[in-house]
């Protein structure tokens, strides 16, 4: 059995260390033999700054404003060819300027959000441990057992918020292993870009607790245990050990469950203990159900009324429907009356209580009992037999809306409500290119990969992304701000209220579902205050002082929260200069 090592993390990599920690560190200025931060390195440090860091003469000498260094980190992108080479190079960007990988994301994010996430990240998992050149993250193995809080010890930072999985259900790519490490560091990249967490306050988590991909096990390259899975015994044992740790050492830590294959033991397990939540089922549960507000509301089919069918009834599909009964509720249904709109097919068909097999807890609650008998398997069998209004697509089948289901879905209905939820991009359902074609542009559309806007009949439709990147960022910043003690339900389900509302004028007169992702920080805020107020309703909070803000003052005091990469220079150099005026033959002079 490997031991876990209780190391002080003496020589971290470059990354490993933010510039504010170096400034405190060394205040009382022993010689620093290298510089430890891949921020000491950024072109537009001023020399007065370069000679505090003893980076003057490490760095070519142009003191560069942030446009020129942008434009630089474009024309480089622009020269790879491939999306991974491209997702390669932003990985080495991070990791040696974090504020400039973090400037360059904010004023190009539609563009590079795609390269960093969904859909690039599926490939850099499925060709992790191939590509693979320096840590980003945690790593836990099933050996540590029992030790799980002393290789924690090993991480040198102060955490706020950690993505965990265990690789075993990456998008929709099957079971990769610990090459799903891409995830965490990609969702977290957005936690940071798009509802401005510190960046060194982030904790990428892989449990390495085996794998049931054999390929994976037999492939010399690959990085982790080559071991079978865990048995679920085993796995719930881990995380009860992890769960305890992680929150020993750092006691406000919010915990997001991301890409396990049967997550539903684990949230019911700690959704009252910890402060976490499960993304897969209740991030994707409010972002959805934030689109499926708005497209009612565009359909004018009454709650009442609709017709769910979904295609897919994992994890993703349960959690959405949940949400949408809830809302169902909220609009006057009886629970009975929401639960019966909803149609879920799994991989064998209409998940119907006399189809003869023992049924998954979670589908149970949706199965039917109205079907006489009849166990429908095909998916246009079942359209033409429910006439839904909806379709939903979370089954990782691409192209399973065929040009004969999405042409039925337009015969059935003026503004179909056709969502392909599936990731990556070759998982998706249908595309949006097929879903205007095949209902004449009728379709109200939103897929989890994004596909680009097209010309129809002379005007130009823009698709939604219903995925769950516009809500946990604010999920994650509303419970670090609120210092919630549960991530509770009435939190997950103000996310998708506040996501409904956060569209402007111009968005909503286009007929979008979801507000533009440039407005990502400014949506953020309307998110985080949403979670917020929810964690104060229930009681969840500590941080009381927030209950006495009116939401003005709130979202003001979120705002200032977050991290800013265009400011954090400015930060750098004030501080800087205070240190530098207090020692007054300080290390400048040594030049
Ligand atoms: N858009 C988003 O924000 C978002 C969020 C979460 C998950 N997802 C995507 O949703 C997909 C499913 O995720 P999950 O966590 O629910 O996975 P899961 O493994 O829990 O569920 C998959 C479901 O699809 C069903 N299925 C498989 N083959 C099928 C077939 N041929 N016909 C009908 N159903 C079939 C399975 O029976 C199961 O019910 C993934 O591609 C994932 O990337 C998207
Ligand atoms: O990762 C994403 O893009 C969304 C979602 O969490 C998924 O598992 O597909
Ligand atoms: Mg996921």
């Amino acid at each position: 059995m490997a031991s876990a090592a209780v190391v002080a993390p003496t020589n971290p990599t470059p990354s490993a260390f933010h510039p504010h920690a170096n400034i405190h560190a060394h205040h009382t200025l022993p010689a620093r033999p290298t510089p430890i931060s891949s921020g000491d390195f950024d072109t537009s440090h001023p020399i007065e700054v370069r000679k505090y860091l003893r980076t003057y003469g490490l760095t070519p000498p142009s003191v560069e404003g942030f446009e020129a260094q942008t434009q630089r980190c474009l024309a480089l992108l622009e020269l790879k060819k491939t999306p991974i080479e491209k997702y390669q190079y932003l990985t080495s960007l991070r990791a040696t300027n974090v504020d400039l990988f973090y400037r360059l994301l904010a004023g190009n994010i539609k563009e590079i959000t795609p390269l960093i996430y969904t859909p690039t990240v599926g490939e850099a998992c499925q060709r992790w441990s191939e590509i693979y050149t320096q840590p980003e993250g945690l790593y836990l193995s099933f050996s540590d057992k029992g030790k799980l809080a002393s290789v924690i010890q090993n991480w040198p930072r102060n955490v706020e918020i950690t993505v965990i999985t265990d690789g075993s259900r990456i998008l929709g790519l099957g079971d990769l292993g610990i090459n799903g490490m891409g995830i965490p560091v990609g969702k977290l990249a957005l936690y940071t870009a798009c509802a401005g967490i510190r960046p060194d306050a982030t904790l990428p988590l892989m449990l390495d607790l085996g794998t049931g991909n054999k390929a994976l096990r037999e492939d010399p390259l690959y990085l982790g245990s080559r071991r079978e899975k865990v048995t679920p015994d085993e796995e719930r044992e881990f995380l009860d050990e992890l769960m305890a740790a992680l929150t020993e050492r750092w006691p406000g830590i919010v915990i997001q469950y991301e890409d396990f294959k049967n997550p539903f033991p684990s949230l019911e397990r700690y959704r009252d203990t910890y402060t976490m939540f499960n993304d897969d089922i209740q991030g994707t549960g409010a972002v959805i159900l934030a689109g499926f507000i708005n497209a009612v509301k565009t359909s004018g089919i009454p709650a009442k009324d609709q017709r769910a069918v979904f295609l897919g009834a994992g994890s993703a599909g349960v959690g959405v429907a949940k949400q949408i009964v809830q809302f169902f509720i909220n609009e006057g249904l009886t629970e009975d009356q929401a639960r019966r709109c909803f149609w879920l097919v799994d991989s064998k068909g209409l998940v119907t209580n006399d189809r003869g097999d023992r049924l998954a807890e979670h589908k149970v609650y949706f199965s039917r009992d109205d079907n006489d008998g009849k166990q429908l398997t095909n998916l246009l069998d079942i359209v033409n037999d429910v006439k839904p209004t909806i379709l939903m697509g979370l089954s990782t089948i691409g192209g399973a809306f065929d040009a004969q289901i999405l042409t039925r879905m337009a015969e059935l209905n003026d503004h179909p409500i056709v969502f392909p939820l599936s990731n990556p991009s070759s998982k998706s359902e249908c595309t949006f290119e097929e879903a205007v074609k095949y209902t004449n542009g009728r379709a109200l559309f939103a897929s989890g990969s994004p596909f680009p806007s097209l010309e129809f009949e002379g005007k130009t439709l823009t698709p939604g992304q219903g995925n769950n990147m516009y809500v946990f960022p604010g999920i994650g910043l509303g419970a670090i701000l609120s210092k919630a003690v549960n991530v509770t339900q009435d939190m997950i389900y103000a996310s998708a209220e506040a996501l409904s509302t956060a569209l402007n004028e111009q968005e909503v007169a286009a007929g979008w579902l979801y507000p533009d992702i440039r407005r990502i920080r400014e949506v953020s805020v309307i998110v985080t205050r949403g979670v917020i107020r929810a964690a104060q309703l229930n009681e969840v909070d500590r941080e009381l002082a927030l209950r006495h803000m009116g939401d003005e003052e709130l979202d003001e005091y979120i705002r200032e929260r977050m991290y800013d990469p265009f400011n954090e220079k400015k930060i750098v150099e004030e501080e800087i200069e205070g240190l530098m005026s207090h020692l007054s033959n300080g290390r400048a002079s040594h030049l």
